[in-house]
């Protein structure tokens, strides 16, 4: 029997708790969304198959637990990820100033070449914004990674995040001649910002 997808990427979220993982993950793969807060024990996953340059691609998305005291069970996970979703609060400072702390937990313990996002969520709430997106592009750029506003609330920018991440990692396994390949072609920032303008507006 044939299979129902082309490839099988492994995807995980992380970021300070409360930031919205969960909810973007259950935007993406339920198109659903609810404004209870259950903060994550530990780890859980969710699977989406999307269409990618004529691949199904099939996404199986790991959803940590933001809080501190889980760390030992969800740093176990890095390993076996291709791709990792960093995700701060665009209301909430400190949950952009922890991206550098989650940075370094990705070097310690993620498989080296390991393809990064980072995501500001939330960005529904533009009247409590304390992020602003300049800071968050200069922060993508050092860290030679895409960058998006999200909102798991209005589904902006989810499957987009979410797509884009997937393509770069397939774009890597048909290997590319250039090792240095986690710089974004400029064009692709140009898409970033421009969604992420919309967002800011919307
Ligand atoms: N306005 C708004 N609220 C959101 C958004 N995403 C998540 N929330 C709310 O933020 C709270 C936390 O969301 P979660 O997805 O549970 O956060 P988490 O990062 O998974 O948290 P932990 O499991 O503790 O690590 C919930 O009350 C959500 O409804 C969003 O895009 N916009």
């Amino acid at each position: 029997m044939a299979k129902a997808y082309d490839h099988l990427f492994k995807l995980l979220l992380i970021g300070d708790s409360g930031v919205g993982k969960t909810c973007l993950i259950i935007r993406f793969a339920e198109d659903n969304f609810n404004s209870t807060y259950i903060s994550t024990i530990g780890i859980d996953f969710k699977i989406r198959t999307v269409d990618i340059e004529g691949k199904k691609i099939k996404l199986q998305v790991w959803d940590t637990a933001g809080q501190e005291r889980f760390k030992t069970i969800t740093t176990a996970y890095y390993r076996g990820a291709m791709g990792i979703i960093l995700v701060y609060d665009i209301t909430d400072e400190k949950s952009f100033e922890n991206i550098q702390n989650w940075m370094k937990s990705i070097k310690e313990n993620a498989s080296t070449g390991v393809e990064r996002l980072l995501l500001g969520n939330k960005c529904d709430m533009e009247a409590k914004r304390k992020v602003q997106r300049e800071q968050a592009d200069k922060l993508a750029r050092e860290h030679g990674i895409r960058f998006f506003e999200t909102s798991a609330k209005s589904s902006m920018n989810v499957d987009e995040a979410f797509s884009s991440l997937a393509r770069d990692i397939l774009l890597k396994s048909g290997g590319r001649k250039s090792g240095n390949n986690n710089k974004p072609p400029s064009s692709d920032l140009k898409t970033s910002d421009k969604n992420s303008n919309k967002c800011s507006l919307g």
